[in-house]
């Protein structure tokens, strides 16, 4: 009898004895033990996987795990056979690329059972909608040791793009392979596609089965996903309606108060034309530097920083750059991605992908070629460092849309988190005549996001279910306009000539700045 209520996707688990902790491939009591106690956990959905067993012990397995599952209320898929499903009165069959063809196994299933079929592209997506799939299994999303010889890693971003094939359908979508406890979230939030749409849930192996305390372990992801899929997948909590100007301009002072009181660490990869002024501007700001670049330091670090810095200006350091940003993701700290001339090269571009595949970016901070190049805009197009010409024509909307993968920054200034976007007027033409003023931009940046951070985490705060503690649109807005507005302070000054003499000014006036003097200078407008 099929089950006749709503699947719920959020935690399948696809079975696999051989990996229980005591390697107990025959101990079939342990495997119902494990069964049972993740299903006590909150596992949702249940794939039985049989890669070694011959038909009748699979049979018995299917049968006993359709028996446990059935007191939880738990549906129960059969993987690969249908045979068996149709034998034992599975709810459903998962099927993959070289299996039997699904549009046959819909035929051959009683009405209303659920059918899910394998995705590693668009175009599978698109003809598993096609062939009736009620759900498709997106994968590989990370690398895995579970399945042998396994293809096309498809990292958070190729996720999104399948997710895209399945517009204007009813077909729900998990993300399978290497997911895990610690990179759930990150997976989660990063699998989106351009029209914000979301995975349903996350299928999982070896996180459940080769766990010591698979109980422990399933509450810990149903935890995770069930607060994603409550939470939409925003960085901001403003609420677009109800925002102003002023309310933007006292956060940002009050962010301000909070670096000088706090004083964060702030961690940063940086290139070394400027690492120097990258220092003296977080000093200057009230926070602490530490430039560090070995992967082999990036857990420590990431104890005692409260925001990363990741700026590619001479990417030597990539391996700890991944390092680094995986750590930080796991604390719910913000990184800062400052992507310098990613369109400049083929290299940079595929190392920015990477990045961005493996952590995720509490915000993207670029000029418009840079971010233009992410998303993948042909409208402004890239020259070494520099961007081309004047920008957008209108940069809203390909901001929005990439905030919403990607939240993120981008002369005037602009800042969306994919719901609100704002621009700000202040600054002066010096800063863009100076080597380094994007750099100092991505410090500062970097700094008021680890005071949003620390804010958050001393209040109460709703963001359990976030990638990042703390609100990430304000603190780029925030860590913009100390430069922006340090900059037309220092250029008013009788002691400053041009450029050369407006550096250390700037440094001085960053060090000076008050809230008082943001709350005077801040020019900024709401786009809706
Ligand atoms: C939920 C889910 N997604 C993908 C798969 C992989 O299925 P397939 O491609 O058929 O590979 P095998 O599982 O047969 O090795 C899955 N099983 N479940
Ligand atoms: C069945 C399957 N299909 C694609 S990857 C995979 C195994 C995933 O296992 P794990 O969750 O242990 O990485």
């Amino acid at each position: 009898m099929p089950f006749t209520g709503t699947v719920d996707y959020s935690l399948y688990l696809v079975t696999g004895r051989e990996l229980l902790p005591q390697g107990a491939k025959s101990n079939v009591q342990d495997y119902y033990e494990t069964l049972e106690e993740t299903l006590k956990g909150g596992v949702t959905l249940v794939q039985v996987r049989e890669k070694e067993a011959d038909t009748r012990e699979f049979l018995e397995i299917a049968k006993r795990t359709k028996e446990i599952c059935n007191k939880y209320n738990v549906p129960v898929l059969i993987n690969d056979r249908i045979d068996i499903a149709l034998a034992m009165g599975a709810d459903g069959v998962h099927v993959g690329q070289s299996d039997m063809p699904a549009s046959l196994v819909r035929k051959l299933l009683p009405r209303d059972s659920i059918l899910g079929i394998s995705a590693n592209t668009p175009a599978e997506a698109a003809k598993a909608v096609e062939d009736g799939a009620d759900y498709v299994g997106i994968g590989p999303i990370w690398n895995t040791s579970t399945k042998k010889d396994i293809k096309n890693v498809l990292g958070v971003r190729g996720v999104g793009q399948i997710l895209d094939a399945l517009e204007g359908s009813n077909v729900k979508a998990v993300g399978i392979a290497g997911i895990n406890e610690r990179n759930v979230l990150r997976t989660l939030h990063g699998s989106v596609s351009i029209r914000n749409r979301s995975l349903n849930g996350v299928a999982v192996v070896s996180a459940l089965m080769a766990s010591k305390k698979p109980y422990e372990a399933a509450k810990a992801l149903s935890e995770v996903v069930r607060g994603f899929l409550s939470t939409p997948p925003l960085l901001s909590r403003l609420d677009a309606s109800s925002l102003h100007t002023k309310g933007i301009v006292n956060a940002v002072a009050h962010l301000l108060s909070k670096v000088r009181e706090g004083g964060p660490v702030i961690h940063q990869i940086t290139n070394n034309v400027a690492i120097n002024q990258s220092a003296n501007v977080t000093l200057a700001l009230g926070a602490s530097p530490i430039m560090a670049t070995a992967p082999q330091e990036m857990e420590d670090l990431s104890k005692i920083s409260g925001a990363l810095l990741v700026n590619f200006g001479t990417i030597t350091d990539k391996d700890g750059m991944l390092e680094a940003g995986k750590w930080v993701n796991t604390r719910k700290n913000p990184i800062v991605f400052d992507p310098v001339a990613v369109g400049a090269t083929k290299f940079r571009y595929e190392t920015a992908q990477e990045l961005l595949s493996t952590w995720q970016a509490s915000v993207i901070k670029g000029n418009p070629a840079e971010i233009g190049t992410l998303a993948n805009s042909d409208e402004v197009r890239s020259r070494g460092v520099d961007s081309v010409g004047s920008g957008f024509a209108n940069p809203a909307p390909m901001l929005r849309e990439l905030a919403r993968k990607e939240p993120m920054t981008g002369k005037t200034d602009w800042v969306s988190d994919g719901s609100v976007t704002i621009s700000s007027s202040n600054g002066h033409e010096y800063l863009s005549q100076i080597t380094g003023s994007g750099c100092i931009v991505g410090t500062s940046v970097a700094t008021f996001c680890a005071a949003a951070n620390l804010s958050a985490r001393s209040g109460t705060t709703d963001d359990h279910h976030r990638l990042v503690y703390g609100d990430m649109l304000i603190g780029a807005i925030g860590g913009m306009l100390a430069i922006t507005i340090a900059s037309e302070l220092a250029a008013e000054r009788q002691d400053v000539l041009a450029t050369g003499t407006f550096l250390p000014a700037l440094v001085d006036e960053l060090y000076h700045l008050t809230p008082e003097k943001i709350l005077k200078r801040a020019r900024i407008e709401i786009h809706s």
